[in-house]
């Protein structure tokens, strides 16, 4: 793993903002750590960089203990949290340069850093004049720079317009894909990175909910049966006598969590035997964003 903490707690005052925080982030993945605003994530994210001391728990990352190899650690770490640190009166290649030299990096990564966020052609123009996507991508080729194994970006993808998200996007999976990166993101719309995620750990109010793969957080998403009937009322008091779980009645319809198709053909001959009308009946997969919320609004 390269990120595992244990127990991860911290508290502003007595109030407490992560809670018995267990992250496991394995190599080489992108990893989507996803909450509603509030929940918790650019404290854990500070927590992982060492710009707050850790009250409760243990953090490792490589493989090491992070109070006993703060320096080691961090340079193996480039991090864009809130706004990038850029020098607006610089230009975007200066800002190159400059990181280059504290960070004692040949100069000549920059025009490779350059191309990777497609700024080359902005290059000599002062940073403060770049949209909100130039600053980001300048900011993620700033955290690049040292060549770190772990990239950690707090919400990157904020306040960019479509095209900005997406150049984010596809360039954090070549950086994977190409470069044997990982790359922890937080974020909290799961749309933005379930395209690109590997894996997914969802936080509200400083607690994990669910922590695992994207195809495990997939297959949790149970389907339901969606039946189109009349006099829905009787109807799913009809169900549940046969021994049916109806979760929601409405007025035009009602919801059964599936379990087979028999099961989906025996709701339907029992409701006609009975003289209901079936107007429709099949099955409904909860998309991942609605499984998200559901997760989220239930803590
Ligand atoms: N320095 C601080 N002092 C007191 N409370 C804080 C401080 N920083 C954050 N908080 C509170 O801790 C909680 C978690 O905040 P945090 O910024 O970690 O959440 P987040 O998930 O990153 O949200 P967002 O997406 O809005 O940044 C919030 O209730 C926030 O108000």
């Amino acid at each position: 793993m390269v990120i595992r903490t244990e127990n991860l707690t911290h508290y502003f005052g007595s109030q407490p903002v992560v809670k018995s925080l267990s992250l496991q982030v394995p190599e080489g993945s992108i990893f989507g750590f996803l909450g509603p605003n509030g929940a918790g994530k650019t404290t854990t994210i500070k927590l992982l960089l060492s710009l707050l001391q850790i009250q409760e728990g243990q953090i490792e990352l490589f493989g090491h203990d992070l109070p006993g190899n703060r320096i080691s650690i961090l340079s193996q770490i480039g991090s864009l949290i809130e706004q990038p640190a850029i020098y607006a009166h610089l230009t975007g290649k200066e800002n190159l340069v400059n990181r280059a030299r504290l960070l004692q990096v040949p100069v000549s990564r920059i025009e490779d850093m350059l191309a990777l966020v497609h700024l080359k052609d902005a290059a000599h123009k002062k940073a403060g004049n770049y949209s909100l996507g130039m600053k980001q991508r300048l900011g993620i080729a700033l955290a690049l720079l040292g060549d770190p194994k772990l990239l950690v970006l707090d919400e990157p993808t904020n306040g960019l317009d479509p095209n900005g998200i997406i150049e984010v996007r596809e360039l954090l999976v070549k950086l994977v894909a190409q470069q044997g990166k990982t790359v922890f993101i937080s974020s909290h719309l799961l749309v933005e990175i379930e395209r690109i995620a590997t894996h997914v750990g969802i936080i509200n109010h400083g607690a994990m909910l669910f922590q695992g793969s994207i195809s495990e957080l997939k297959n949790i998403s149970q389907p339901v049966v969606h039946i189109e009937t009349d006099q829905t009322a009787d109807a799913a008091n009809l169900l549940k006598n046969q021994g049916f779980s109806v979760t929601d009645a409405y007025e035009t319809y009602l919801s059964v969590p599936y379990t087979s198709k028999e099961n989906m053909a025996a709701m339907n001959a029992l409701l006609h035997q009975q003289g209901h009308q079936v107007y429709s009946i099949f099955k409904v997969q909860k998309d991942l964003e609605e499984l998200f919320l559901n997760i989220t609004q239930q803590a």
